[in-house]
């Protein structure tokens, strides 16, 4: 299946995976948020079942959250979801806001920023729209995300100048640069500070509402799901154990009693009952 992944932009990683190098859709040709459809979706390595039999449904627009044990296959998910493997059976479709097959334009996140250390921030995050865009779009494009990062003041500043969460918002930047139809983020927020942590969460949350993809959040922190999700799945053992709903309104505060009691339904759901 063409996923539409432009590999380089994502980093090393995704420059050694499977995905297919040198494919992207411009900006100009954004398709918007997608529909993600997955039907019996099975991950087997070397005869060890990782994800077993999922399905699933989420909206165009719409931000979901995965979470589970460790080793439960998350990350597993948000790799065949943009290409970077592919699943052993079942499918993996997307669909546009009128319902027509489409390619998702994704783009991932990792925990670490992974930017290229001898190009400055703005460099950085014109890597994020590949080849082939007139040098002065694609500077403008790359200001513009930068902005949306609020980050644009350090456009000619190195990497190594910036703090942890100012090089998570150059990433953040570098996949929202090419507009993506969904934007896939695997522990993102996962190496922050606590606090850097908080207004990292509300920054996504807001580039969420204002870019309109369809966001699909790895996390540990359930706290961080409800904040941002609209909805959290948990996963165990490579099966869907809770589909969740959260339906709490924007802006979300941390210790609202609503998302508290959700919280807790996830970890009785992760950890099991005491
Ligand atoms: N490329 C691979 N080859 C073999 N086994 C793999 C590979 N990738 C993942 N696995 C196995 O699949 C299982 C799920 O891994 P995955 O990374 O998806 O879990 P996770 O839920 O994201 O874990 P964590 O929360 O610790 O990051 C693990 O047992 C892991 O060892």
């Amino acid at each position: 299946m063409r996923h539409g992944f432009y590999a380089l932009a994502e980093g090393l990683e995704a420059a050694e995976g499977s995905a297919e190098h040198g494919v992207r859709e411009p900006a100009a040709n954004a398709v918007g948020p997608v529909a993600i459809r997955l039907r019996n979706v099975e991950k087997r390595f070397a005869g060890n079942q990782v994800l077993r039999g999922i399905d699933l449904d989420v909206p165009a627009g719409q931000f979901i959250a995965i979470v589970g044990k460790s080793g439960c296959g998350k990350s597993t998910l948000l790799r065949l979801l943009v290409g970077l493997d592919r699943q052993s059976g079942g499918s993996i479709t997307f669909a546009d806001a009128a319902g027509e097959e489409a390619e998702p334009n994704a783009r991932i996140v990792f925990q670490e920023p992974r930017l290229l250390p001898w190009a400055d921030v703005l460099d950085n995050v014109v890597v994020g729209l590949g080849e082939g865009v007139d040098p002065r779009t694609a500077r403008r494009e790359a200001l513009a995300a930068l902005d949306e990062v609020q980050l644009s003041e350090k456009a000619g500043q190195w990497p190594s100048r910036l703090s942890g969460g100012q090089r998570q918002r150059v990433a953040l930047a570098r996949s929202l640069v090419s507009k993506p139809g969904l934007l896939v983020l695997d522990e993102p927020l996962g190496a922050l500070d606590a606090l850097t942590r908080i207004t990292m969460q509300q920054l996504l949350a807001r580039v969420w509402r204002e870019l309109g993809f369809t966001a699909v959040l790895v996390t540990h922190d359930v706290s961080e799901a409800v904040n941002l999700a609209d909805r959290v799945i948990v996963l165990d053992e490579g099966r869907v154990a809770l589909d969740l709903a959260v339906r709490a309104a924007h802006p979300r505060r941390h210790g609202d009693p609503e998302l508290a009691a959700l919280e807790r339904q996830l970890l009785d759901a992760i950890l099991g009952k005491s």
